[in-house]
């Protein structure tokens, strides 16, 4: 088959971009005041963005580079601001800090000093500076053992107080940078939830959007944690923070914002699904329900891009498959693989049971048996990492394990594999898969949340449908047999390497979003937000 009637046949389903996210669905009574139109001249409305990672100083996962890239994004409409911890990290960072207020305690949260740093591009960022919450090594969730900080109550008890405090209307010291003064918050994941809780607490009513990048870490603590963190025992019921006797940070922040969102359409509807819902999706699917639930996929930032990116051993662009072999052979000698004609599979990834590495462990003899190699950077759990390092000792040569997290040798595997394996047991959006679609690596993925929105079966990459070995199995066979079709192999890196997942295109739905929960002139916040939810 030629190049071109390959092509053709592809044509119908290659996207040249991905169809436009939308907030499902937009209330239409709502929807006069929701109009964005690209000429319209807006005043920059003041948005803090509030977030426990930014890939500027500390990632972690998706959520550090989300932080770092919708903001910016959103910077050509909105006066946006980041709210974050000053972990390690960022004191030690390049960029100087100056101390602009102090922000009280409460209850066991200690007081603490707000800071403010400006990064490239015009964000300016908040941080906590708080030496006994912050200031330590590990990670901002896990100590170096790999163990949870035992204070993380407090901790992001104290990002969420502290995200309050600033946007509170009715306090007798109203924060204010310069005239600059949030009128919405938008929260990110458990670690933000109380946030909201705080608001509305203080009869507040200042905008908040929830966006969950992952329902399976809710923040969960004991009843005495209420005291701990003055939250009233008012709120302790089932209609409000609590789960099963204990308090919820992610339930505070689905409970008392205005509006919720989730990073991809398909994972908006599994959340209001027992197997999806980790016992809220009663609560979220009443928010659905109410118009309350939407989701909106994630975007890849421009740095994503074979042709320019520093990190690779050699830069490439679509067809130009010698350049995009020579990553490979960098990749096989970093891993200190054997010379191979075979396909190079990949995992990158944080190891956790959410990734389902336990598919990809058990099916690793047969890609190698079947002339394959395997390459894996990650970390996370213990059990997961020494068991692939088994597997390393096991197949030398032809599996290489990296324990670890580095962004240099992650960009060098997106760009030397052919294919990407995701078996992902749940996936909110996923962000690894997007950025191997735009390096020419197809991803193999279980046909779940973003994964199920992003890649295209047979066209931009392999979906199985059940979440077992055996079709896992049969999806990797397929892209055993792809590889073996050169036209066809090369047809498809063509479409996954055209598909542009443009931030661009998740910010109309968030503009839409935050100038629906904004006070139009003449509307109170409160009769707003009664009829917006
Ligand atoms: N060892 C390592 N070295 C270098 N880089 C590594 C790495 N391990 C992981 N990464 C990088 O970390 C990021 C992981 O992001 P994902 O979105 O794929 O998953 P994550 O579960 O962390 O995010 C959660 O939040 C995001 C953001 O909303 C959702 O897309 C996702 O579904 C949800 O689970 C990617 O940029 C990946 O390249």
């Amino acid at each position: 088959m030629s190049h071109s009637a390959v092509d053709a046949a592809l044509a119908h389903a290659t996207h040249a971009t991905r169809p436009a996210a939308s907030i499902t669905p937009i209330p239409d009574a709502l929807s006069h005041h929701s109009t964005v139109s690209a000429g319209q001249s807006e005043p920059a409305d003041p948005v803090l963005f509030v977030t426990s990672e930014l890939a500027d100083f500390v990632k972690v996962g998706g959520l550090g580079d989300v932080s770092a890239a919708l903001p910016r994004a959103l910077l050509n409409h909105y006066d946006m601001r980041v709210l974050m911890p000053a972990y390690r990290e960022v004191l030690e960072s390049i960029w100087p800090i100056h101390v602009i207020d102090h922000l009280p305690g409460l209850a066991d949260i200690p007081a603490c000093d707000l800071g403010r740093i400006e990064l490239p591009e015009g964000l300016t960022v908040y941080v906590l500076i708080c030496p006994e919450l912050y200031d330590r090594p590990g990670s901002p969730y896990l100590d170096e053992s790999g163990q949870e900080w035992e204070d993380n109550a407090i901790r992001f008890g104290r990002l969420s107080l502290a995200a309050a405090q600033m946007a509170m209307e009715s306090s007798g010291d109203r924060f204010e940078d310069q005239g600059w003064h949030p009128d919405l918050l938008h929260l990110h994941d458990w670690q933000t939830g109380l946030a909201a809780g705080y608001l509305r607490w203080n009869n507040d009513e200042t905008p908040c959007v929830y966006t969950i990048h992952n329902l399976a870490y809710q923040g969960l603590y004991g009843p005495e944690y209420l005291t701990r963190l003055g939250v009233p025992e008012s709120a302790f019921t089932p209609q409000g923070l609590e789960f099963y006797d204990r308090l919820s940070f992610m339930k505070a922040g689905i409970i008392y914002s205005n509006h919720i969102t989730t990073v991809s359409e398909t994972y908006a509807r599994e959340i209001t699904t027992p197997a999806f819902g980790c016992g809220l999706e009663g609560l979220l699917s009443d928010c659905a329900r109410d118009k309350r639930l939407s989701g909106i996929a994630n975007g890849i930032d421009d740095s994503w891009d074979p042709q320019t990116d520093a990190y690779l051993a050699c830069a490439f662009a679509t067809n130009d498959w010698a350049g995009k072999r020579a990553n490979t052979d960098h990749v096989r000698r970093m891993f200190r693989l054997a010379v191979s004609h075979g396909p190079l599979f990949a995992v990158v990834s944080r190891l956790v049971h959410q990734k389902g590495l336990d598919l990809t462990i058990a099916a690793a003899e047969s890609i190698v048996r079947a002339g394959g190699q395997l390459v894996v950077i990650g970390c996370g759990e213990p059990a997961i990492e020494n068991a692939l390092r088994n597997l390393e000792a096991r197949f030398p040569g032809a599996i290489g394990v990296h324990i670890g997290f580095s962004e240099r040798e992650a960009r060098c595997i997106f760009a030397g594999s052919d294919y990407l394996l995701m078996p992902s047991r749940f996936e909110p959006c996923g962000l690894s898969q997007m950025y191997a679609q735009r390096f020419g690596s197809l991803p193999i993925a279980h046909r779940t949340g973003g994964l199920a929105d992003t890649i295209e079966d047979g066209v931009t990459g392999f979906l199985f449908d059940e979440l077992s070995q055996q079709d896992f199995q049969k999806a990797i066979d397929r892209a055993f047999r792809i590889f073996g079709c050169t036209e066809l192999f090369y047809a498809m890196r063509r479409a996954a390497m055209a598909i542009h997942y443009q931030w661009r295109l998740s910010v109309t739905p968030y503009r839409r979003l935050y100038h629906q929960l904004m006070v139009p002139a003449g509307v109170t916040a409160h009769s707003l937000r009664h009829v917006s939810i």
